[in-house]
């Protein structure tokens, strides 16, 4: 298969068309204004803004505090089981729309359960649009339930405990929310104990704070994917490391241009980690409120950094796929499907 005889003006199409997985989705982050808005009538909740204009107005950051304040607001208008399902099948949809074939979906409960929203409902309401996406959409989706980092470790080992009545309906967890000043040695207790309970480690590092938090975050969590980590280039030794280890990273460029980690998509790292040789991948974070879900993210990256062309399409979407928790066989069998799209590219197909 060579690559390179795809001429350059069928990339977007390209780009579009491919299969890939989602790796790093907020489920929050995907509630629209106009969805935040009905819900909000709905149930009841004032907002602090008069209209859908206004509230899309208001997605001006400056940096991930500035979003996360905004966001979690949002989050507040979500009440029932039916919220948060009516909020995942909308995603669903989107991702159906971009040739996603896989997504590995994260909800962040404490925001939730702090205001009196039943475990239940959060989590049951996630998993009823997984199933009927898989059932409706042939769509591969599995939920990553994230501690947020602000917060206790303690109140981390009692969000998991209300969570594991569940166990069957997510595979594994995450760390995010602020990141400065909560550095992943926080939580390297309750990491241990979702370590021994066999549930899938992820955790945001690099994104604001520095390579050191990487590091931590495979050495004191056992992180088995990075999400974001693109300031990992500022650690020579690191970056051989994730290479060797094929540790994935799960890049999010139009977030990392809207809170200000790069100051323009032509400026950002994503070329230099896949020449570096890491496994990194394209995802959307929080599509509602970074303009754009994951084909956005794609064609918007593509087009501001010139060394990106259909070899690096490729690698994306196939780094999508190995960076996965998915079984092997079905892995190999969405490579498989990948590689015999790209050779229908390069056969004029
Ligand atoms: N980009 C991001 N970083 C940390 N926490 C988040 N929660 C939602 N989006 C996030
Ligand atoms: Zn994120």
């Amino acid at each position: 298969m060579n690559l390179e005889t795809i001429p350059r003006q069928e990339l977007a199409s390209i780009l579009r068309r491919m299969p890939k997985a989602e790796l790093h989705i907020h489920i929050e982050g995907s509630l629209e204004p106009e969805l935040i808005f009905a819900l909000a009538q709905k149930n009841g909740v004032d907002l602090p803004y008069p209209s859908v204009e206004a509230l899309r107005a208001a997605y001006a950051f400056t940096d991930l505090q500035s979003f996360l304040d905004i966001y979690y607001a949002g989050a507040g208008v979500l009440q029932t089981e039916e919220d948060f399902s009516a909020m995942a099948w909308s995603y669903l949809v989107r991702a159906k729309a971009d040739n996603v074939v896989h997504t590995e979906i994260f909800f962040d409960p404490q925001t939730h359960t702090a205001r009196g929203v039943p475990m239940a409902a959060v989590i049951n309401g996630l998993d009823r649009a997984v199933q009927r996406g898989r059932e409706e959409l042939g769509l591969s989706a599995s939920l990553i339930l994230c501690f947020l980092r602000h917060l206790s470790e303690e109140d981390a080992f009692e969000t998991l405990e209300q969570a594991l009545p569940f166990r069957d309906k997510f595979i594994g967890v995450g760390l995010d929310s602020g990141e400065r000043g909560n550095p992943p040695e926080k939580f390297a207790a309750v990491f241990g104990r979702c370590r021994e309970l066999g549930l899938r480690l992820v955790a945001h590092a690099g994104e604001e704070g520095p390579a050191q938090y990487i590091r931590d975050a495979l050495d004191l969590l056992h992180a088995e994917r990075i999400d974001h980590g693109v300031r990992c280039l500022e650690d020579p030794e690191l970056v051989t490391r994730l290479a060797a280890e094929r540790v994935a990273l799960t890049v999010c460029p139009l977030s990392n241009v809207k809170l200000a980690v790069f100051p323009e998509l032509a400026r950002h790292n994503l070329g230099r980690l896949l020449t570096e040789g890491i496994v990194a991948t394209i995802n959307s974070d929080d599509p509602a409120y970074f303009g754009g879900y994951l084909n956005d993210n794609y064609a918007a990256t593509f087009a501001a950094l010139p060394e990106l062309g259909a070899r690096e399409a490729y690698l994306l979407a196939r780094n999508s796929f190995e960076a996965s928790f998915v079984a092997d066989d079905t892995r190999k069998k969405w490579i498989a499907a990948l590689d015999s799209f790209f050779a229908d590219c390069c056969a004029g197909r």
